[in-house]
């Protein structure tokens, strides 16, 4: 692993994205992250995947700088997650459709560009941004319509497009193909993929294993704990889909991540047992 924070390395090359290092975060009773240690790299698309309840949306609204309670280090784009000059280098789609049912697409995203850039001074900028955000969703016929009359892949579109505004360095998906059919989560994915063609980070999360493949890269989560692709357990090893599914000589990432559930829960066993 390399040796220095979210920000420029030695030579001069950005650092990763987002560092954690020992993480955790406690909500009412319970820890709900349990010291994580994970690096997400720039300009790549990283999937966050596990069960429900396993803590992914508490690990992002760590990243954004939502969660109470976070204890531990977390870098985000060379700052301290949380801080104020991140707020307009980071979109956030949360799993709830953030938008307004009642305004249409553009009078949805008019509203978030002016909080974002208010001001009469800006007012070309925000017309600009509005236009390229509903562009970059393919959303233009429908820019008139009113959100409570889209479907829900339109609507998740809406969504993203809020998040888009302004261009961000990194976008966090919070479960953003959730209940949508094969077709619109194909063209989701596209359409990540052509975000992070153009130099924008995602840390995106889902519990469909399938959609691990989608990804570049991988941190695999049961229980609030990362099982692979975190960097406390370089042994725990490959991050891309490629490398876990090999290193775990399994066909798919869903069969590699049951087999490191099943390696993890003899572990618990076992050290259990022999702490009696
Ligand atoms: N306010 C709270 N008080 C106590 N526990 C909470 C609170 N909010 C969430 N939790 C618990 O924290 C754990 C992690 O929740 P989180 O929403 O981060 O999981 P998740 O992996 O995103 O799940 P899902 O995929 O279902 O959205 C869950 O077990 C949940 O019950």
């Amino acid at each position: 692993m390399m040796n220095y924070g979210s920000g420029p390395a030695p030579d001069g090359a950005p650092g990763p994205a987002i560092k954690a290092e020992d993480l955790a975060v406690v909500r009412g009773p319970r820890t709900v992250l349990k010291g994580l240690h994970f690096e997400v790299p720039r300009g790549q698309i990283t999937g966050l995947l596990g069960p429900s309840g396993c803590g992914k949306s508490t690990l992002m609204r760590a990243v954004v700088g939502t969660q109470a309670k976070v204890t531990g280090t977390l870098e985000v784009l060379g700052e301290p997650a949380g801080s104020a000059p991140l707020r307009s280098r980071i979109g956030y789609v949360t799993q709830a459709p953030s938008v307004y049912l009642d305004l249409t697409v553009r009078q949805n995203l008019d509203y978030f560009a002016t909080i974002l850039m208010p001001g009469r001074g800006y007012a070309d900028l925000r017309h600009d941004y509005v236009r390229r955000a509903i562009a970059d969703v393919d959303l233009e016929t429908h820019r008139d319509a009113l959100a409570g009359n889209l479907s829900g892949g339109q609507l998740s579109r809406v969504s993203l497009a809020v998040a888009l505004l302004g261009t961000p360095e990194l976008l966090v998906l919070d479960e953003p193909t959730v209940g949508l059919d094969p077709v619109l989560r194909r063209d989701l994915w596209q359409l990540f993929h052509d975000i992070a063609g153009r130099g924008t980070t995602i840390l995106v999360s889902s519990h469909v294993m399938d959609e691990a493949e989608r990804c570049h890269r991988l941190l695999l989560m049961r229980e609030g704990e990362i099982l692979a692709g975190g960097t406390s357990r370089p042994e725990a090893g490959g991050d891309t889909p490629e490398a876990l599914r090999r290193r775990m000589d399994t066909e798919t990432v869903e069969a590699a991540f049951l087999r490191l559930v099943d390696e993890a829960t003899a572990h618990e066993t076992s050290s259990k047992e022999s702490s009696r």
